[in-house]
């Protein structure tokens, strides 16, 4: 065995693939494949996370989510590295991308529907691929993080709304009082559920460093290619800065307003 032949050198360096000769679209292809790598390990840590929460086991949680934690701070970073490229840089190569887009980061969505985002519009560009079709489904199907959560915090004896228990995991969270109660009692007493003030902590990172990665995507759109439309059809950066407005747990902003 040796290292190429281990980690499948080869293979790893032949998929990036210029489809012009402008000196930034191999910056371009490599940011999202590297961008792709991290999530895969996101997503995967998420699981993980997700599984030790609806078991009550929340040591293996912290860990994984730390971890997660960590990733999304080289994800915020690598914003810095592709904001070398100016607009001409990019005008230069556009056209060559038609009409792909992050759109169709099957990935990304992953990740957004674990956390806990719900809307039928994310499986959409994905419809004519069974196989992630079925995979971003069944994730859409099942509780998530954040309901994970809740539940725990509910068989802790603190009263949690059944609705947002999720009797059906796959509609659509919205803002709950009684959630923002909830979590209210826990940071209150914080030293006597120490472990869920943990974890809504982490969350609250979690979302956090989310947020940032969004912010600095719709920065660098903006400085690339201005108000200009995107090639997945929709506003550009209206649409984007619109997406920062999405929350995954709406409660646990809410409730720092309460404390
Ligand atoms: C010059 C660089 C970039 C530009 C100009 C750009 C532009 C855009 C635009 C305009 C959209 C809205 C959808 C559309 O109409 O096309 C979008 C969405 C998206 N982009 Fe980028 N992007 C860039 C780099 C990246 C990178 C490096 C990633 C990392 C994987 C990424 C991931 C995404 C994702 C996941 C979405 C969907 C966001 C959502 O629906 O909330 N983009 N991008
Ligand atoms: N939506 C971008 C194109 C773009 O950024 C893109 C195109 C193909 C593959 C990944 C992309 N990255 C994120 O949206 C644009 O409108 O210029």
């Amino acid at each position: 065995m040796s290292y190429g032949a281990y980690l499948d050198i080869d293979t790893l360096l032949s998929a990036q693939k210029p489809l012009s000769d402008h000196h930034d679209e191999l910056l371009f292809i490599v940011i999202h494949h590297v961008q792709e790598l991290w999530m895969k390990l996101i997503i995967r840590e998420l699981e993980v996370a997700t599984a030790c929460v609806r078991e009550g086991d929340l040591r293996p949680a912290f860990k994984s989510l730390a971890r997660v934690s960590r990733i999304q701070r080289q994800l915020v970073e690598a914003w810095d590295v592709l904001s070398t490229m100016t607009p001409a840089d990019y005008l230069a190569f556009r056209d060559v991308l038609g009409q792909s887009s992050g759109f169709q980061s099957w990935q990304y969505r992953l990740m957004e529907i674990l956390l806990g985002a719900r809307d039928e519009f994310m499986l959409r560009p994905h419809a004519h691929d069974a196989a992630v079709s079925a995979r971003l489904q069944a994730a859409f199907d099942a509780p998530s993080l954040y309901q994970e959560a809740l539940r725990l915090v509910a068989r802790r004896g603190i009263p949690v709304p059944e609705s947002a228990l999720g009797a059906n995991p796959a509609e659509r969270h919205a803002e709950d009082e009684g959630v923002v109660e909830a979590w209210a009692t826990v940071y209150r007493h914080s030293t006597e559920y120490f472990d869920l003030y943990e974890l809504a902590e982490e969350l609250v990172d979690l979302e956090d460093a989310f947020q940032q990665w969004r912010f600095r995507h719709v920065t660098t759109v903006e400085r690339v290619i201005g108000m200009r439309t995107g090639t997945g059809g929709s506003a550009g950066v209206a649409y984007l800065r619109k997406a920062l407005e999405r929350r995954f747990f709406p409660e646990l902003w809410a409730v720092r307003g309460r404390l």
